[in-house]
């Protein structure tokens, strides 16, 4: 599958001290897809996603992100090759504007001399304003132009949630990670990141989406793979994927 693959992960292995929370988890993600991954509470969701955007390290077993073994890549070195991620709890700098947020995105990653470069030279400033003419592009793209100039706290929670996605997209990612995107969200506001997330697809960003929203991930998934016991239990289409026997009995005990 390498050559088609965005993400390979193999044996993959974490514990907290006396709490083994992955103990061999194997996943292939196709390219330009969306692939969907779900699972009770506590399955290890947030964890696996912590690891392959390089925010801690595995115990054990290998990445391999479009054919380049990567594994125990720190997080910024990960960002060069084209991974950002949201985080479950919208993160936003408070007191900062919408298009201000975006352009902080985009330096999370940067190397020290660009950086540096940013105090003052003509250069630097030429790039600060290609990076936010980008990063007004982005907005516009999650449907927030009008909204660059307010402050960011100031955004229904919903916008709020597109913001953390358009802070991700401004570093032009292959391989978008979505931490629960639609957490706390009603049905009118979900099914807009819905269609947020199709279209990125379609526009050639892998997405991997870690959800318990089973509509979303009904609706905008190519495949989903099912967390439990620190393993994938199950991977498939989300249509048969979500019914299968060995996935009711993780969520519900029968
Ligand atoms: N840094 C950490 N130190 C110690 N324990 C941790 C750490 N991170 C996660 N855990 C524990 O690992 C287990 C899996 O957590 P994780 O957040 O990955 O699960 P999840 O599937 O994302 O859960 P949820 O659906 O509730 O968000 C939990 O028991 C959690 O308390």
């Amino acid at each position: 599958m390498t050559g088609n693959a965005a993400l390979e992960v193999d044996g993959l292995a974490k514990r907290f001290g006396g709490l083994s929370v992955l103990t061999s988890v194997g996943l292939t993600v196709p390219r330009d897809t969306v692939f969907g991954i779900a699972g009770p509470n506590g399955a290890g969701k947030t964890t696996l996603l912590n690891i392959v955007s390089g925010l801690m390290p595995a115990d054990a077993g290998s990445i391999t992100l479009f054919g380049d073994p990567c594994h125990n890549l720190r997080a910024a070195a990960l960002a060069r090759k084209g991974v950002a991620r949201t985080f479950q709890n919208i993160r936003l700098l408070r007191g900062l504007t919408v298009v201000e947020q975006v352009l902080a995105g985009s330096f999370r990653h940067r190397r020290v001399d660009s950086v540096r470069g940013l105090a003052g030279t003509p250069r630097a400033r030429a790039e600060l304003r290609d990076l936010r003419e980008r990063s007004l592009d982005v907005l516009a793209s999650v449907g927030l132009r009008d909204a660059a100039d307010r402050l960011a706290e100031t955004l229904p929670y919903g916008d709020q949630r597109r913001l953390e996605i358009a802070r991700a997209l401004v570093s032009r990612p292959r391989l978008l990670l979505l931490d629960e995107p639609t957490a706390g969200m009603n049905a009118a506001d979900w099914g807009g990141i819905g269609e947020l997330i199709t279209r990125l697809r379609d526009d050639g960003t892998t997405i991997i989406v870690v959800e318990h929203n089973m509509r979303l991930i009904q609706t905008v998934c190519d495949q989903v793979a099912v967390l439990a016991s620190g393993e994938v239990i199950a991977c498939d289409d989300p249509a048969v994927c979500l019914h299968r026997p060995e996935v009711r009995k993780a969520y519900f005990g029968k």
